[in-house]
């Protein structure tokens, strides 16, 4: 397989799919010693930068990752020194003039070139991932997803950067490199002292939940207690160093916050006669405008395509907080669950584990609603805040903050509902474990998202097994010396003391 050929999943990627056994699928970390080879990277790849393009569906961004030279023997030394993020649509908005989207990216990329040393730019990797936006222009065109990533790996491959890759990762892979970033980031896949020996007295080490919420699908991520092969779709095997981690993993797509917001109005349109429409979930005296026409060309939303004796429909906000979570619910189906537990839509979810970080929109949205704070608020506290907010009319909203996005200010009204709908009723946390999700927008100085552990993973650097113990440093191999010169000199001591009693302890003379 060549070199950087998109069309390709998995040919010199460390993480491989595949099926070990009947009940698990297998999401292996492989200790990939000659995938460096096999991607045209120096050995000496250590010490460098590395590129990762999120191609979301709202927008994309550009990450420039650093790491030291030297093969650190602890997590958390690969480090985001630069994020850039695109104007303009995500990459899946290029579906009518597909030969724009690889031109969008040029800016950042300059940027890029600006951030890292002229003469490391042949040898560092760059890579693209596309999310959600790209896997429902797949279903709805794949012809135009095809074209938008020919013309993105064009652009790419003119950078004088190493290309890799431009692809379109899969929910799962999404769920899966979140969860990595995080625990890497966090310091949980490696532990030194006490923490270590804490560690290796359990059978499984304690990571961090990742839950992940895009514009057009959410991820959830995490270490159950018990682990069932009910459905082995959602169980992911790891072995990072020397330890084995069982991850479940689901991701929802349409129902990332605008996927969310377009269900939820195509929904209400099903109700309506007329071509307006009072929406509990907009601030009251707000008003939008959509088209009706183009609204179920989206897989999201197609399901709910009629007739309609109108082309656009008028939107007017109530602000009701309530009635909009009764809104939101019914995005949610809890009624059939084929598995001993669910989350929605008939999808197997074991019982909630441990802390979870929340990232992407979910911090967006909560830190806007100043709901981010580090002694975290109870899922009364939070509910009450966003109730609150929808209250508050339009025209003092937009006053209050006008130098916020329209786009984004309007819906966090919306969003703050749909994330509390979520988390509550889809994934059933509880007043008692509410507590243990934290939003998280950056972790150190790198953003908490799946392009840090999608590079580490496609750069081999978090190996399967634990890396022999290093040589000792200087400082402690002087320390060492002496310590042992110490005994040795208190040994000799005590054997003279011993054997050559002084004559005076000898003849008992006090
Ligand atoms: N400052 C912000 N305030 C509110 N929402 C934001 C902000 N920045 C980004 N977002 C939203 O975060 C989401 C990011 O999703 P994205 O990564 O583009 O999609 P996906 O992961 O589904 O492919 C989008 O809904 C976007 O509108
Ligand atoms: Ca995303």
């Amino acid at each position: 397989m060549k070199k950087g050929d998109s069309s390709a999943d998995s040919w010199s990627f460390s993480v491989v799919i595949e099926t070990k056994t009947e009940l698990w699928k297998k999401l292996v970390l492989v200790p990939c010693k000659h995938c460096l080879e096999h991607r045209n990277m120096p050995e000496d790849f250590w010490g460098g930068y590395g590129i990762v393009l999120d191609a979301g569906s709202s927008h994309t961004n550009l990450y420039v990752y650093e790491w030291p030279a030297e093969k650190e023997n602890d997590t958390g030394v690969v480090q985001q020194v630069e994020v850039c993020k695109v104007e303009g649509p995500g990459i899946s908005g290029y579906s009518q003039t597909t030969e724009k989207a690889g031109p969008s990216l040029v800016q950042c990329l300059r940027q890029a070139e600006g951030v890292i040393p002229l003469k490391q730019h042949q040898e560092t990797p760059v890579y693209l991932g596309a999310t959600a936006g790209m896997r429902l222009l797949r279903l709805e065109n794949k012809d135009a997803a095809e074209k938008v990533l020919s013309s993105v790996e064009k652009t790419l491959r003119s950078a004088p950067f190493n290309f890799q890759g431009a692809r379109i990762i899969s929910g799962q892979e999404e769920g899966a490199y979140g969860w990595i970033t995080i625990n890497y980031l966090l310091g949980n896949f490696k532990q030194s002292g006490w923490k270590k020996f804490l560690h290796s007295l359990k059978s499984v080490s304690e990571t961090s939940g990742a839950l992940d919420l895009g514009g057009a699908s959410t991820q959830i991520t995490f270490v159950p207690d018990e682990i069932s092969s009910e459905s082995p779709q959602n169980l992911l095997y790891f072995r990072l160093y020397g330890k084995d981690y069982r991850v479940y993993t689901h991701s929802f797509l349409c129902y990332g916050k605008d996927q969310a917001l377009q269900q939820k109005l195509a929904r209400d349109l099903q109700s309506t006669e007329n071509s307006s429409l009072f929406d509990p979930c907009f601030h009251q005296g707000y008003q939008r405008t959509i088209s009706v026409s183009n609204f179920f060309k989206n897989p999201c939303t197609s399901v709910e395509k009629k007739q309609f004796p109108f082309s656009q429909l008028h939107i007017e906000g109530e602000g009701n907080y309530e009635k909009c979570r009764r809104n939101i619910q019914n995005l949610f189906n809890k009624t059939d669950c084929p598995y001993s537990s669910c989350s929605f839509n008939g999808i197997y979810l074991p019982p909630l584990q441990g802390d979870f970080g929340a990232f992407s929109a979910f911090y967006f949205v909560m830190n806007f609603l100043n709901l981010t704070s580090d002694d975290p608020f109870t899922l009364d506290e939070v509910a009450s805040a966003i109730k609150k907010f929808c209250a508050r009319p339009w025209h003092e909203v937009k006053l209050q903050y006008h130098q916020i996005k329209e786009k984004y200010l309007s819906e966090y009204c919306f969003s703050g509902a749909y994330i509390l709908s979520l988390l509550e009723n889809g994934y059933e946390f509880t007043t008692e474990n509410w507590k243990r999700i934290h939003f998280l927008g950056k972790i150190g100085s790198s953003d908490a998202g799946w392009t840090l552990g999608y590079m580490l993973n496609l750069t081999n650097m978090i190996p399967a097994e634990e890396p022999p113990a290093p040589p000792l440093s200087y400082g402690s191999y002087v320390g060492l010396m002496v310590l042992c010169s110490l005994v040795l000199v208190s040994v000799i001591l005590l054997a003279w003391l011993l054997f050559h009693k002084p004559k005076c302890l000898q003849k008992g003379v006090v």
